[in-house]
């Protein structure tokens, strides 16, 4: 299965090579695309003392998540593949959502399906971070069907999957990077939701089902986070750009896309910071760099993901909107369900936002980063086989 929808490995011919492409494609048409650097949008002031303010905590509580654990390296290549192999899919996603399965397994005690029961499942799957709307969906369902009636703790998990899938079905889609070369990919979220790791991923995903791809660290201001970049480029094979600290996200942004273009590309996927000074200047950077970016190519980006924390339950929601106003979000990915009793919360946020959902995070290795299927998901969250 083809999660990019890219097809197969393009041919030489269809993808020239950096080499090939060069001299035939140079960069656009100066009215389409200034060179050397965009020129309406000044680079920002980068000067010394922005190093501390931008690592300062953002006051906003939509913009900051729990203390997240963010390491200068992604995890090591070995523990990644060796935690991939031996497990199927359908385990590895189990066992990542185990956590939020089993705070569900709660709810599971009683056998009579009376009014008392029924209220106690409600909030057990609220709490569980599923929303109102979803609980009260299975309770119908249950109502409806077995009211009165001795269910096993089978029938139940059953009807909350089912109800899960149907939710989320319309909402299970690829990540098609099929349209014209390159497809620019712009990674926003809070810092520390999973961005770059995503990102990394990807890279190693699109790499090997044959496309080219460039990463560009557009997180310029924190250096663990380029170092970060720079580890799973490498890893996936892919070209990497990247700026010296503190330099102006927007320009590199633009050398990213015009590198593409240059060298023939299949994609160009932009890291951004999650954290600046506050969360008007965060939301100025991105508007700033889609600005940009349109310059080149004004159908750029062509997907802006946005990646959420999956352990922050539904404040997912609140991380969301702000971003939905200032970067035209196109696709979702939540991480991190592996660690977290919380996993109910992409119900929640696929019912508000209704956008596609490409891929969910259950672990830190290259292939935990798994395409969204709706009902496998729905079954391991719920505790059920496949
Ligand atoms: N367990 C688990 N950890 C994850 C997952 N995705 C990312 N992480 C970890 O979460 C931490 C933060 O990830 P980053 O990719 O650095 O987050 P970011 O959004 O780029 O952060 P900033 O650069 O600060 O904006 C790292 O330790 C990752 O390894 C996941 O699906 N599961």
């Amino acid at each position: 299965m083809n999660w990019f929808g890219f097809g197969r490995k393009k041919s030489k011919s269809e993808a020239p090579a950096p080499e090939e492409a060069a001299p035939e494609q140079p960069a656009a048409p100066a009215e389409e695309a200034p060179a050397p650097a965009p020129v309406e949008d000044t680079p920002e002031p980068v000067a010394g003392p922005v190093q501390g303010d931008a690592l300062t905590p953002v006051p906003d509580p939509a913009m900051a998540p729990p203390a997240p654990e963010v390491p200068a390296t992604p995890a090591p290549v070995q523990q990644a593949s060796a935690s991939a192999k031996p497990e199927g899919f359908f385990k590895r996603l189990a066992s990542g959502l185990s956590k939020s399965s089993a705070q569900l397994s709660g709810v599971f005690t009683r056998r009579k399906l009376d009014s008392e029961a029924l209220d106690e499942l409600e909030e057990l799957l609220i709490a569980a971070d599923l929303g109102a709307a979803t609980a009260a969906k299975v309770i119908d369902r249950l109502a409806k069907d077995r009211f009165d009636k001795d269910v096993t703790d089978t029938e139940i998990r059953q009807a909350l999957a089912d109800v899960i899938t149907e939710t989320l079905e319309p909402f299970q889609a690829p990540l098609d990077i099929s349209g014209p070369a390159p497809q620019v990919l712009l990674f926003v979220g809070v810092n520390g939701s999973g961005k770059t790791t995503t990102l990394g991923k990807l890279a190693v995903k699109m790499t090997r089902e044959g496309a080219s791809v460039i990463t560009a660290a557009g997180d310029t201001f924190r250096a663990a986070a380029v170092e970060q970049l720079e580890v799973w480029s490498k890893r996936a094979g892919a070209q990497f750009l990247s700026r010296p600290h503190g330099a102006d996200a927007a320009g590199l942004a633009y050398d990213a896309v015009q590198e593409g273009r240059r060298t023939g590309a299949d994609a160009v996927l932009i890291d951004t910071a999650g954290r600046l000074q506050n969360k008007a200047e965060l939301m100025e950077e991105l508007r700033k760099i889609l600005r940009v970016i349109a310059k080149i190519d004004e159908a750029a980006p062509h997907h802006v993901v946005l990646v959420l924390d999956g352990t922050v339950g539904s404040n997912a929601i609140s991380q969301a909107e702000a971003f939905m106003e200032a970067a035209k979000v196109t696709g979702i990915v939540m991480t991190k369900l592996d660690g977290t009793a919380k996993g109910g919360a992409l119900v929640q946020v696929a019912e508000k936002f209704g956008l596609p959902i490409h891929f969910i995070g259950v672990g830190e290795g290259e292939d935990d980063l798994q395409p969204f299927i709706a009902r496998d998901f729905a079954r391991a969250l719920a505790g059920l086989d496949a």
